[in-house]
């Protein structure tokens, strides 16, 4: 069991999708949890309902208090929000950021203070414990503190260690990555329907398809391209539909997906 004291900066979809699946372990306990919106009390409110966490009454007792921070505001709040909590932070707590694009060395230079910052980037596939999140240190940042970090996402799902640079690109990639697979899952869905399935009958089939796909690909030595290959009886059905995607150029298409989300995560470190 964790006893560090966890506040979250930022009350939003991945605030939440970190703190339940943190809360589906036995390892992390709601009342060490604490969060902090801008405004909106109703959106705290039905997260305090929802996971019995604390709500932040007084920033500065919260900051003080706190043995680990974590940034999960959008990155254009980020500087107004770090700068804000500036005066309360101390120089040995540990600040985690899940905010795209930016770097370790933006937010010491809010801090002013040599903080260990550790940037991570999970997906919303957190909040079941499957995030595949990959994180980065920052200069001040020892390896207990990767250690540290490590431990928390690992409650979450899968972690990596990556160079800072690479960052941009696991955003692109997997930060981003689960809405790639739900908009190919809401046009299997559309194209299930339109044929007349009903909604149940597709979302079954395509839900376990996905499932059991991604489980071949983390359970096995085969590449894709491999797999692709024995689901595809030459002259059948399968090749008569990838034949399909290839006149589309769907695989282009993948690649410029992920170069123009990569690119935007290099703006929003920039911006
Ligand atoms: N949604 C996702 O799938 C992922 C998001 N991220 C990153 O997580 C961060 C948050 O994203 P979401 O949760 O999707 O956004 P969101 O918009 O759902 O949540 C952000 C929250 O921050 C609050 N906020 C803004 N300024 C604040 C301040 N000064 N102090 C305290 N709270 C403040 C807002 O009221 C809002 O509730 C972003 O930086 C994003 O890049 C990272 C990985 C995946
Ligand atoms: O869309 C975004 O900017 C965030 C970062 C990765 C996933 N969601």
């Amino acid at each position: 069991m964790n006893k560090e004291k966890i506040v979250f900066i930022g009350a939003g979809a991945m605030a939440e999708a970190v703190m339940e699946g943190m809360l589906k372990t036995d390892q992390w306990q709601a009342q060490h949890l604490t969060i902090k919106n801008r405004s909106n009390k109703e959106r705290l409110q039905e997260l305090q309902f929802k996971y019995g966490v604390s709500l932040s009454i007084n920033i500065k007792d919260t900051i003080e208090n706190a043995d680990i921070i974590i940034l999960a505001v959008k990155p254009k709040d980020a500087s107004e929000a770090v700068i804000s909590l500036q005066p309360f932070i101390k120089k040995e707590q540990l600040i985690i950021s899940v905010m795209a694009g930016i770097s370790t060395s933006n937010i010491t230079d809010w801090t002013k203070k040599e903080n260990p910052v550790i940037r991570a980037m999970p997906n919303t596939s957190a909040s079941i414990g499957y995030s595949a999140t990959a994180l980065s240190n920052g200069k001040f940042a020892t390896d207990l503190h990767v250690k540290k970090a490590f431990e928390l996402f690992e409650t979450i799902g899968t972690v990596t260690h990556v160079a800072e640079d690479k960052l941009h690109i696991v955003t692109g990639l997997s930060g981003s990555g689960p809405a790639y697979v739900y908009y190919i899952a809401e046009a299997m869905q559309k194209a299930a329907e339109e044929l007349s399935l009903s909604e149940e009958e597709a979302r079954n089939l395509i839900s376990q398809t996905l499932l059991g796909a991604s489980l071949m690909l983390k359970t096995t030595a085969a590449s894709p391209i491999e797999l692709r290959k024995k689901v595809t009886s030459p002259g059948g059905t399968t090749e008569a539909g990838i034949g399909t995607l290839d006149q589309y150029k769907v695989q282009d298409a993948f690649l410029a997906c992920i170069k123009k989300a990569v690119k935007r995560s290099e703006e929003l470190g920039s911006m």
